[in-house]
């Protein structure tokens, strides 16, 4: 067991109570809590100001603009969590790795990952222990972020080891990482191998990020959705599981909680994946009792649908679609009031979007949904 340090904003009482943290304990907070995957980004003028001056990866870096650009959304839509501003691939460029992300098209890798040599040879030369030595700058960030935050949650996050496998089998975006998923059924060996070292650093971000003052975590693991439940649960879930091992060793005591009667608890983690709804009993398995899991799921699975089939045991986040957000005010507020009412059916809910911000989203209509949610 390791603990969260003192001045932790969930050990010194900042957030441990928060609507946010709340619901994803499994409790039913005086507001539905509110929040946007990728509302930090490119829909926001102030956001694409900064970008004009600064390369993707470089602000992700730069401890005081990874710090703003986080605030932003926060600032402007009066959202109940902050996510912070970096991406699923700056673990891997700390540890070493040659890649870049691309404008219009996503993480680009000047060597693919392929064989068990290329596997071999990430392992020897990207290891856990460069990552490490290299996260001041997200250390600091977010300190930075929650330091300006208060009350409101910061939630960090990290790519799964599947969607990080994904892309580096690739070398980029692919439609259904058929390359990866080649290497998984012929290779077996070496494909394990490839996903611990991608846990090993997906665990190694999200515990910089929680004891520098994140309160909870995301696993993002986008792209599972294109796998079978029985290849999710024999090749994949081992990997997820262990990525979050550092951060289920992270207890601290709720000072809310009665005397303290319950004795140290873990932290809250989400877990997101696109097109999952065949996969959701396999990823509510990831969660254990004392070990608190959220499932965020897309906007194709109706939440009520989800929380019959997980038990109505499971706090989930969601799922507007995306895509209403260009619909007439009239069509997108019936639609949020019916996610809102199925959301009603699981023990906790926390509203999201069934995937991330497009960019080209007016910003102030993510202003008018957090408004229509925080006045039900
Ligand atoms: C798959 C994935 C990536 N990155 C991420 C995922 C998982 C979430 C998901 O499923 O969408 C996660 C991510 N990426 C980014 C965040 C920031 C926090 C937030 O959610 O607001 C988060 C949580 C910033 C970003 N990450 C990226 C941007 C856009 C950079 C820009 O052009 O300004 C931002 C704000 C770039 C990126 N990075 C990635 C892609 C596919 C792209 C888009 C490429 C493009 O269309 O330009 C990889």
């Amino acid at each position: 067991m390791n603990f969260l340090p003192a001045q932790h904003p969930l050990v010194d009482g900042r957030t441990s109570s928060a609507p946010l943290i709340r619901a994803l304990r499994g409790d039913r907070p005086e507001r539905t809590p509110v929040w946007f995957m990728r509302q930090a980004g490119r829909s926001l003028p102030e956001y694409r100001e900064i970008r004009a001056a600064h390369r993707m990866l470089d602000a992700c870096l730069d401890p005081g603009l990874a710090s703003e650009i986080t605030l932003q959304p926060v600032r402007r839509h009066g959202v109940d969590a902050a996510v912070f501003f970096s991406d699923i691939v700056v673990p891997l460029l700390l540890a070493g790795v040659d890649v870049d992300l691309v404008a219009g098209r996503g993480p680009v890798f000047a060597q693919p990952v392929r064989t068990a040599e290329d596997v071999r040879r990430c392992r020897a030369e990207y290891g856990p222990e460069r990552l490490r030595a290299a996260l001041d700058p997200v250390r600091e960030a977010v300190a930075l972020t929650v330091a300006e935050l208060g009350g409101t949650p910061l939630i960090g996050f990290a790519g799964a080891p599947f969607t990080l496998a994904a892309y580096l089998v690739e070398g980029g975006p692919s439609r259904d990482h058929l390359r990866a998923r080649t290497l998984m059924h012929a290779d077996p060996g070496t494909w394990g191998e490839l996903l611990d070292w991608a846990a090993e650093l997906s665990g190694v971000f999200l515990e910089a990020q929680l004891e520098a003052g994140a309160s909870a975590v995301q696993l993002f693991d986008s792209w599972a959705g294109s796998l079978s439940a029985a290849d999710y649960r024999t090749s994949v879930a081992p990997a997820s599981r262990a990525a979050l091992r550092g951060v289920r060793a992270l207890r601290y005591a709720d000072p809310e909680a009665e005397g303290y009667a319950a004795g140290p608890i873990g932290v809250p983690v989400i877990h997101f994946a696109v097109g999952s709804g065949h996969l959701l009993e396999e990823l509510a398995a990831l969660g254990a009792p004392g070990e608190p899991l959220a499932l965020g799921v897309d906007w194709r699975t109706p939440l009520d649908e989800a929380s019959r089939r997980l038990g109505d045991a499971v706090p989930l986040q969601g799922n507007l679609d995306p895509a209403l957000l260009g619909a007439p005010d009239a069509v997108l507020a019936a639609q949020l009031d019916a996610v809102l009412r199925r959301g009603e059916r699981a023990p906790a809910h926390v509203l999201n979007l069934g995937h991330g911000v497009p960019p080209e989203t007016d910003p102030d209509v993510l202003g008018r949904i957090v408004d229509l949610a925080h006045a039900r």
